[in-house]
C-alpha cells in the first residue's frame, strides 16, 4: 500500500524544547491513521510538520508525493485546527458557500457539507450565535467541502456529544472507503478502535505504529487505553 505521507527523521523544537527529537513515520494512502498521546506528547506539532506551517530543524516531511507546504499541496490537503477558523460574523451557509467558492465549488457542495457535519438546521445562523462544538463542525465543514486527498484534523470531535461523535467516525471511514487519506488526532483511546492505523506518540517519540487489533494482542487486553499504558510501562522496564 502506498503511504500518502512520510516523515524522516523529524527535529523540531518550539521555544526552547525539543517537541519531536527525530520521529520517523508513514501515514498510509486511503486509511483513517489516528495519532494519540497524551496532552503535549507532540501530536498537533507533527500535524502542522504534515500541512507545511511548523518551522522544523531538519528532517524530511514528504506529502503525497511533494515536500509538506509545497504551493501544490494547497487544494490537496485540509487542515482543520482546534481552534474554528471560520468568520463569526457570517451566517454558516455564508461560510460554507465562501469556502466552497474557493476550491471552485458551488452551492451545492457548500449544502452537502453542511450536512455531512450536521448542521443543517442551523445553516442559517451566525457562527458567533452557535456553541463550541457546531463552530468546530462549521470548521470541519469547510475542509470537507474542498474534498482534498488528504485531511488533517486535529482532535476534532472535542466537544461533541457521543451520537455526533460516532457520526462523525463514520464520515471519516466513509471518506477513507471512498480514497480519502484521514489523519485524526485525538486523545480519547475510545476513539482509537475507529482507526484503521494508529500511531502512538508520547514525548515525541513513537511508542507504536499499529492496528487497534495488533495493539490489543499484544498488550492481551480489549481495552486500548490499557493497551496504552502497558505499552508504557514496557518501554520504561526497557529503559530502566
Ligand atoms: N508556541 C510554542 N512555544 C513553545 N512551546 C510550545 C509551543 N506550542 C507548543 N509547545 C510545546 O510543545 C509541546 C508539544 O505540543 P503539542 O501541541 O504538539 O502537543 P499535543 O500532543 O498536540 O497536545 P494536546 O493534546 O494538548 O493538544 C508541548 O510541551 C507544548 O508545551
Amino acid at each position: 500500500m502506498d503511504d500518502a505521507v512520510t516523515v524522516r527523521d523529524l527535529v523540531v523544537d518550539r521555544g526552547a524544547r525539543r517537541v519531536l527529537p527525530g520521529l520517523t513515520c508513514a501515514v498510509p494512502a486511503g486509511r483513517v491513521t489516528g495519532l494519540l498521546g497524551p496532552s503535549g506528547s507532540g501530536k498537533s506539532t507533527l500535524l502542522r510538520a504534515v500541512v507545511g506551517v511548523q518551522r522544523v530543524r531538519s528532517g524530511e516531511v514528504v506529502v503525497l508525493g511533494r515536500p509538506a507546504g509545497s504551493p501544490a499541496l494547497r487544494s490537496r490537503v485540509g487542515y482543520v485546527t482546534q481552534e474554528p477558523s471560520v468568520y463569526a460574523d457570517l451566517t454558516v451557509r455564508e461560510n460554507l458557500r465562501y469556502f466552497a467558492a474557493l476550491y471552485g465549488r458551488g452551492a451545492a457542495a457548500a449544502d452537502a457539507a453542511i450536512a455531512d457535519v450536521g448542521l443543517r438546521d442551523a445553516a442559517g445562523q451566525l457562527v458567533r450565535d452557535l456553541s463550541g462544538g457546531q463552530r468546530g463542525r462549521v470548521s470541519l465543514a469547510s475542509a470537507l467541502v474542498g474534498e482534498p486527498e488528504l485531511l488533517v484534523l486535529d482532535e476534532p470531535t472535542v466537544g461533541l456529544d457521543p451520537v455526533l461523535r460516532a457520526e462523525l467516525w463514520e464520515r471519516f471511514a466513509a471518506l477513507a472507503a471512498a480514497g480519502t487519506t484521514l489523519i485524526v488526532s485525538s486523545h480519547v483511546m475510545d476513539e482509537a478502535r475507529r482507526c484503521d492505523r494508529l500511531l502512538l506518540l508520547r514525548e515525541g517519540e513513537l511508542l507504536s505504529d499499529s492496528t487497534p487489533e495488533q495493539l490489543r494482542a499484544e498488550s492481551g487486553t480489549d481495552d486500548l487505553e490499557e493497551s496504552f499504558l502497558h505499552l508504557i510501562r514496557t518501554r520504561q522496564g526497557v529503559a530502566a
